[in-house]
């Protein structure tokens, strides 16, 4: 058995900003390097193990793509995230590198610490911590109240008070990472990009890397290959949990919101879009059924932008379910949005 420590990647980032496009595009040009990739979602849908699931490859197979859905993965160290990675690590070819996709909405650095541990420090090492952020949501202030304060703010170096979740989530992750991907590029110019990028500089506590890419496509060998030794530098990476307060999960709801058959993908494309209008939500994401096509049609939302593809048939004898996940901040109008969905 090799004595050489397998190196991890942490791929964490707010909802939707194209962490899971990453890690595709990272197993689509994985070189012949034997990948493991291990997916962590709020919510019983794992739609992101799926997406994946469908660009599985010799070198990254259906099986070494392992998706824990059961919440927080730093909450569920030892019933469920140290017997994944024991399971990835014991596997006959053992991986080469293993990705790991956080939930939009986890802290990475409760995560940090898990690698830590005796059991994991012997054989892994984090080889880096990538932030996506969604590179038009930071330069309209959705994570910064409002980005040229942030930047006179830097300026005269005075730290930055966030208050609101998404704000600390988000200052979180960039604080905790080794380099930050501003991702959706084709939607912003270059004066906002660069707005965006003073944004990230500002929230990050030492100088960190920040490129731009667009749907995730960026050279392997700038993501992968760090050497961070991030579980040895936790101190470097600081969070709004240091000081012992607990993490919680009580920010953001999750709702599971069954549809009937679609007339056309236009048609719950706008229903998606005028829920966003209406009310405040972060993301939606799911599969969902359509008059009269044999595929089905993947669905996704991030603000009120939306996006929608076929992408595979359904199975003989699987369920045509129309099933889209919607998060929001706590407090926000489930039944309402689940109205304008159901609508006929
Ligand atoms: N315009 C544009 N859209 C993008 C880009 N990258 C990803 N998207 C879209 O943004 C949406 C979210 O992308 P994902 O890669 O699923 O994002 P994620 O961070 O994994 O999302 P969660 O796992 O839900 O947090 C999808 O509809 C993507 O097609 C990009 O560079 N430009």
């Amino acid at each position: 058995m090799s004595l050489a420590k397998v190196p991890v990647t942490i791929v964490t980032g707010f909802l939707g900003a194209g962490k899971t496009s990453l890690v595709r595009h990272l197993i689509e040009n994985a070189n012949g390097r034997r990948l493991a990739v291990l997916v962590n979602e709020f919510g019983d849908i794992g739609i992101d193990g799926e997406i994946l699931k469908g660009c599985a490859d010799p070198t990254c197979p259906e099986d070494a793509i392992v998706e824990l859905t059961n919440g927080c993965l730093c909450c569920t160290v030892a019933d469920e995230f140290m017997p994944t990675m024991t399971a990835l690590l014991n596997r006959k070819e053992p991986p080469e590198h293993i990705l790991i996709e956080t939930s939009g909405l986890a802290l990475p650095k409760p995560l940090l610490k898990a690698f830590d541990w005796p059991d994991l420090k012997t054989r892994i090492t984090v080889d880096g911590v990538i932030a996506v952020a969604d590179a038009e949501a930071v330069a309209d202030g959705r994570f910064a109240p409002d980005p040229e304060l942030v930047a006179r703010q830097r300026a005269g170096d005075t730290s930055i008070d966030h208050d609101t979740p998404l704000g600390e989530v988000f200052e979180d992750q960039v604080a905790c990472a080794d380099l930050v991907i501003l991702n959706k590029a084709d939607l912003l110019d270059e004066a906002r990009l660069a707005v965006a990028r003073e944004v990230v500089l500002a929230e990050a506590p030492r100088p960190i890397p920040v490129i731009a890419a667009i749907e995730g496509r960026v050279d392997p060998r700038v993501v992968l290959g760090l050497g961070a030794a991030a579980e040895d530098d936790l101190d470097a990476r600081p969070t709004h949990h240091d000081h012992g307060e607990p993490h919680d999960h009580d920010d953001f709801e999750t709702v599971a919101i069954t549809l009937p058959e679609q007339a056309s993908q236009a048609d719950i494309v706008a229903k998606v879009e005028a829920a966003a209008r209406a009310h405040n939500i972060l993301r939606v994401k799911g599969y969902v059924a359509i008059a009269g096509k044999p595929m089905r049609l993947l669905v996704q939302g991030v603000g009120s932008r939306v996006r929608a593809q076929f992408d595979r048939p359904w199975r003989a004898g699987e369920e045509r379910l129309s099933r889209l996940v919607v998060i929001g901040e706590k407090g926000f109008d489930a039944a309402a949005i689940a109205t304008i969905l159901q609508g006929a």
